[in-house]
């Protein structure tokens, strides 16, 4: 039987990528702090743990603030994981950033703090759109402004690298009636993040470029959590047909089916770069399915799903033998009870 890896490899990597247009986004941040009313803070749902940013806190301390969990049409993260984490302290959403509809509610929740102000802002209600590179915040904006006031041209850009929005956006009106302004900030990364994992999952969701750590380590990372989120191998079924924990088995397959093997007189050379960035690429854009990148929430999805499993089996166990034991005497009841 497949076993999974538990551990991965302590590979020797950087954990930082904060440039200067990253502080320059943070001191900025603190001069708009005292005008801003609500604070939108930005998360990928598939890295819900690496793209939280502890950065923001401090200059916006004291906001009412909605966390949005974006890409949701990509993400396998449970809201119940979510739930248990904001533990009705903190609001949260997942958003796809590019679907009207959750852009209808989100300015249905804009509205609600317009209504809850007293006095009622004079200007408009100021919302400040926050997260790390390449979780979506550009296309946020555009598809509120779209859906708010019925506009077709986009007004930031957008980008599936990180590091497209370089400085932070004059403001952008939204809606009329009530006024919702926002402005779009750079993402901004941490200075270190806590470990490989983290950098790992960053990669994968598009926050760091893919040439910072090299591709064949990233791929063996996706390697590594899809299979512990399922050990069958249906992942990567289309390469190969039995689960692997090796990485180069893996690329070897997938270099024969996108042709980057090259036979030369010394034998076999396989693209493993090549091999690699095309399988990332598959998982980020979301071409082979829903997934999460994070470990440790996939480890307390684990935890979850076992105490579900535990729970239905007890319910099954319960409902299936008590009707014959409840004929006998109480004493041997008391053997099924778990
Ligand atoms: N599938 C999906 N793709 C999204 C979603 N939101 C954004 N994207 C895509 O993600 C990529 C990055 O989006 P941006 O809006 O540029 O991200 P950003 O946070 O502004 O990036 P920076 O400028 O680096 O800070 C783009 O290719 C978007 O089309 C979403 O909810 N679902």
């Amino acid at each position: 039987m497949f076993v999974p890896r538990r551990i991965f490899p302590r590979y020797n990597i950087s954990l930082a990528d904060f440039k200067g247009h990253h502080v320059k986004a943070l001191t900025k941040l603190t001069h708009l702090a005292p005008q801003i009313d609500m604070v939108l803070e930005v998360r990928d749902s598939r890295a819900p743990i690496s793209t939280r940013n502890v950065l923001f806190d401090k200059p916006l301390q004291g906001k009412e603030k909605i966390v949005l969990y974006s890409k949701n049409d990509l993400s396998g993260v449970p809201i119940d994981l979510l739930k248990k984490w904001h533990n009705n302290k903190e609001r949260f959403v997942m958003v796809d950033c590019r679907n009207g509809g959750d852009m209808k509610r989100l300015i249905q929740m804009i509205r609600e703090k317009h209504d809850r102000m007293h006095p009622k802002p004079p200007l408009g209600v100021r919302v400040i759109i926050t997260g790390m590179p390449n979780v979506g915040k550009s296309t946020l904006v555009n598809t509120l402004r779209k859906i708010g006031l019925n506009r077709t041209k986009n007004v930031a850009r957008t980008g599936g690298q990180p590091g497209v929005t370089r400085s932070t956006s004059e403001i952008i009106r939204i809606h009329q009636n009530p006024e919702i302004l926002v402005y779009d900030t750079p993402g901004v990364f941490l200075p270190k993040v806590k470990d490989v994992e983290t950098m790992m999952s960053l990669a994968l969701v598009g926050t760091i470029k893919p040439i910072k750590i090299d591709p064949v380590m990233v791929a063996d990372y996706l390697l590594f959590v899809l299979n512990l989120q399922d050990p069958t191998g249906s992942k990567y079924r289309k390469y190969i047909k039995h689960p692997t924990n090796d990485i180069y088995e893996l690329l070897e397959k997938i270099a024969d089916k996108i042709k980057r093997v090259r036979r030369t007189k010394n034998g076999i050379q396989i693209d493993e770069i090549g091999s690699s960035l095309h399988f990332i690429d598959e998982w980020k854009q979301g071409r082979m399915g829903k997934c999460l990148f994070d470990l440790d929430a996939i480890k307390e999805i684990d935890q979850l799903q076992f105490q579900e499993n535990y729970d239905e089996e007890r319910l099954r166990v319960n409902y299936e033998i008590k009707p014959k034991v409840n004929r006998q005497a109480n004493a041997s009841n008391a053997l099924f009870e778990l």
